[in-house]
């Protein structure tokens, strides 16, 4: 481990900086046919304040499962067998569960892949967002309706003071998007997790959520784990980039090292796979 932290230059050029997300040798089992088998194995990562972090690999790598346990919201057929897991310095495995409803939201939001799935169908938009608000002042729902209007014209939602009384299905796919990051930013968490948030968006609509994120990470200073299978996502929006396989972390690196000279026949592999991918942005465009 201390290898680890030393040879990561974000910690070694700034000592003193208290990382938004650090997970230290986590280890996670998954229950099959109730035989705990291990899943994820010895992962370390980091989030530093600020900076918008990639967790990639192929399906089944273990990247759901690693974020899942950072929000203490594992399914009940998984568990965390050793590891540590801090948010900024709360110690998030040792924290009782109300403890754990406070700091979602709070300090740290999931944007989820499905916003389809994840809003409720029966309740208007702008109460949906304005609920985390409601949830943790103990104000009434209807009392704190109107910040939800200012937060979905904060994520570029056109007429939102209309939009905020439609109903989800009555939203585009991306209009979904946005509604679901308008409620993660809703108490204004110091860390977002975004698991594939762009994945059932088409190209154009996904460049326009991308460009969502990152104008909350430079307005904000947000950070953000940003998990994904597609490094042209990766190019165009990380700093730091995991790569995962199998359960383990293969490779980590800036953005541009990843890209410019990866190391493991892994990261190689998932870069050849990749067409028309250059590198990613630099100033002034790719
Ligand atoms: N519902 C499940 N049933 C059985 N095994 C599971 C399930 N969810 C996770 N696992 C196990 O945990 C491993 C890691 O899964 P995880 O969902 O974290 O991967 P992932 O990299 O996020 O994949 P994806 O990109 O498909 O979401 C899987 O390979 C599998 O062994």
């Amino acid at each position: 481990m201390a290898s680890q932290v030393s040879s990561d230059p974000r910690v070694h050029d700034k000592p003193d900086t208290v990382a938004s997300l650090s997970v230290e040798g986590l280890s996670i089992e998954f229950s099959r046919r109730r035989v705990w088998t291990p899943v994820v194995h010895d992962v370390s990562m980091r989030v530093m304040p600020g900076e918008i972090v990639g967790v990639i690999g192929e399906s089944g790598s273990g990247k759901t499962l690693s974020s899942l346990a950072a929000l203490r919201l594992l399914p009940k057929q998984a568990r965390v067998a050793s590891g540590r897991v801090r948010l900024g310095d709360v110690d998030i495995l040792t924290q009782s569960e109300s403890q754990m409803r406070n700091l979602r939201g709070n300090r740290m939001a999931l944007i989820p892949q499905d916003a389809m799935q994840a809003l409720n169908p029966t309740m208007r938009v702008g109460l949906q967002v304005a609920e985390p608000i409601s949830l943790h002042s103990g104000q009434r729902l209807k009392s704190v309706a109107g910040v939800a209007a200012k937060l979905l014209e904060t994520v570029g939602i056109a007429r939102p003071e209309q939009q905020a009384r439609a109903f989800p299905h009555q939203f585009s796919g991306g209009m979904q998007q946005r509604a679901m990051i308008a409620m993660g930013l809703a108490l204004a968490p110091g860390l977002l997790i975004a698991d594939e948030p762009t994945t059932a968006l088409d190209v154009t609509v996904q460049a326009q959520v991308l460009n969502l994120l990152r104008d909350i990470r430079d307005t904000r200073g947000t950070s953000i784990m940003f998990i994904t299978h597609d490094l042209g996502v990766v190019a165009e929006l990380c700093d730091w980039v995991y790569v995962m396989r199998h359960g383990r972390i293969v490779e980590q690196g800036s953005v541009r090292r990843i890209f410019m000279d990866p190391q493991e026949e892994y990261t190689k592999m998932l870069l050849a796979a990749t067409p028309s991918i250059h590198g990613p942005r630099r100033k002034g465009g790719v």
